[in-house]
């Protein structure tokens, strides 16, 4: 049984600090948070998280692997190098959206985002390396199939970027209800989702579900492992698979210690 650990991180108070004393230029704004965003994708990453943008001043990442030390250190060296803080929460469940749901809450019950006095928070629990297994992370990688030859070289980059958006609207929102899964788009045509115990015919559902939707066809690899990183390299390794062979789903049936 998957049991994944999720980090939320939320940056402290940053609306209030977007426009103190005055509204701040959009550019330096979307540099910072672009930029924190790369610093945080190694710092997670290269502790074998994964992380996710998602609207870049709450950010989700998935730290199977990561103690309490690993993450104030993390915290640390953002507040000592921008001018913003980060308050991070992390907490671990059956499935990906129950462990987001308690990180949130503990969270909020700290304070509002907006509330001067709460800075860099770091709240919850994580797993102890002795309770940790092989199959406590699922990651499903989903692929536009051929979206170079249908959309890239077809359209213009923007219709482009509306179709991809489709498909992966409704692949979050059903990924999200029906199999209580975290789907992130990460570029181009790809959207990883942090999946619990599902199998071959959930998949096969869901990319069902955003052809009947709105008329996208997927593909996905999906793999499990101790750690972000080593579910995220098998779920590559297994859409390299679906490559190869032409089924839309392929799940890789060795966990990767
Ligand atoms: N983040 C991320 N982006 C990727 C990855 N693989 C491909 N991409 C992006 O997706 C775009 C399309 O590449 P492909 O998915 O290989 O091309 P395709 O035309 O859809 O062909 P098939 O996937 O073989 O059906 C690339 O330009 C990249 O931007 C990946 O593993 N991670």
């Amino acid at each position: 049984m998957t049991n994944t650990q999720i980090t939320h991180i939320q940056i402290d108070n940053y609306g209030p600090w977007t426009v103190t004393p005055e509204p701040r230029r959009e550019v330096d704004l979307q540099t910072l948070q672009s930029r924190l965003y790369a610093d945080l994708a190694q710092l997670f990453g290269n502790r074998d998280g994964y992380i996710f943008f998602s609207r870049f001043d709450n950010m989700i990442a998935v730290t199977n692997g990561l103690d309490e030390a690993a993450h104030a250190l993390i915290q640390e060296s953002v507040g000592n190098r921008y001018p913003v803080t980060m308050s991070l929460s992390v907490a671990t469940g059956t499935t990906p959206v129950s462990a987001l749901g308690t990180a949130t809450e503990q969270l909020q019950e700290a304070g509002s985002a907006q509330d001067k006095g709460r800075r860099e928070v770091l709240r919850g629990q994580t797993i102890d390396d002795e309770f940790r297994k092989p199959t406590d992370v699922q990651l499903a990688h989903f692929d536009v199939d051929d979206a170079t030859e249908k959309y890239t070289d077809q359209l213009n980059e923007f219709d482009t970027f509306i179709q991809i958006e489709q498909g992966y609207a409704a692949l979050m929102k059903y990924m999200r209800e029906a199999h209580d899964s975290l789907s992130f788009f990460v570029g181009g045509d790809n959207v990883i989702a942090v999946c619990p115990d599902l199998d071959e015919a959930d998949y096969h559902d869901a990319i069902d579900h955003v052809r009947d939707a709105v008329d996208v066809e997927l593909k996905v690899g999906v793999g499990r492992g101790r750690t972000a990183a080593t579910a995220g390299m098998d779920a590559k390794h297994a859409l390299e698979t679906c490559r190869a062979t032409g089924e839309a789903v392929t799940i890789e049936t060795e966990t990767t210690e």
